[in-house]
């Protein structure tokens, strides 16, 4: 794929003690500046894949490539520290620190990557996910939908090569979740970043320029300009195998 991000090359991975392979062959690639969501049944690979692709685990076999660099093979800290600078995450659970600021929660990828926090940059996503003027507030005194904002703006502020947001409408409700779909969204259209999504939902896959079907720890096929429709008939096959 030309101007790929991360690229997975036939990698497996098996767990201790797991039984079949969570990855069985898999190769996929993410393309710079595009939004990709990967959809299959429950325990189909997705975390998985997710998780070599980012870094934070590595597989058995293939190869991982994120810039141009691979990492599938790497050991740590090295490995810690690629992530930490070529790597933003969106969780479900937010995974924002309570005891630290709105501010310090988005500087801290930086900081702890050991690089000067873009301060003027920080404020500009912060603007940009709609939180300009609760910089100095805690997490918890921000709504779910907010406290998503501030783990998109903390992704977005190290201008990663590569966000992986994993679930991350899953503990919204519906209107919330969309307002965080589309900030995913405007960022891939507007600031030019890279997005891979995992998520079970057909309707938040739609916001995806491409979706990525995992079945059995294997690749079961990709639609481009997907609608909630078409992924959700595409599921149903794909769970059907
Ligand atoms: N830490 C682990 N130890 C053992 N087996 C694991 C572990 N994590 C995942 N697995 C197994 O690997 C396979 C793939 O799991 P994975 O979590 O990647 O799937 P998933 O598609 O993300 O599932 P879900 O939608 O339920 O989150 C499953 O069979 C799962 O039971």
């Amino acid at each position: 794929m030309r101007n790929a991000v991360v690229e997975v090359l036939d990698v497996t991975k098996t767990y201790p003690g797991g039984g079949a392979r969570a990855l069985d062959g898999v190769s996929v690639a993410f393309a710079a500046g595009t939004f990709c969501a990967v959809m299959g049944p429950s325990g189909s690979g997705k975390s998985t894949l997710l998780h070599c692709a980012a870094g934070l685990d590595r597989p058995d076999t293939g190869r991982v490539v994120l810039a141009g660099e691979e990492i599938g093979t790497l050991r740590e800290p090295r490995l810690t520290q690629v992530r930490r600078r070529r790597v933003g995450f969106v969780f479900q659970s937010y995974h924002l620190m309570d005891s630290l600021s709105v501010w310090h929660n988005v500087l801290l990828p930086q900081r702890l990557a050991g690089v000067r926090p873009d301060r003027g940059w920080a404020k500009d996503v912060i603007r940009r996910v709609g939180l300009a003027g609760r910089e100095d507030d805690r997490p918890a005194r921000l709504s779910g939908g907010q406290r998503q904002r501030v783990a998109l703006a903390r992704a977005l502020a190290g201008r990663p090569e590569v966000i992986f947001a994993d679930e991350p409408t899953g503990a919204l409700d519906l209107a919330t979740g969309r307002e965080v779909l589309q900030l995913l969204r405007e960022a891939v259209d507007g600031l030019g970043a890279t997005i891979v999504m995992v998520t079970h939902d057909p309707a938040a896959a739609a916001w995806a320029d491409r979706v990525v079907f995992l079945a059995d720890g294997r690749v079961a096929g990709e639609l481009a300009a997907p609608t909630a429709d078409l992924v959700a008939a595409r599921m149903t096959a794909v769970s059907a195998r």
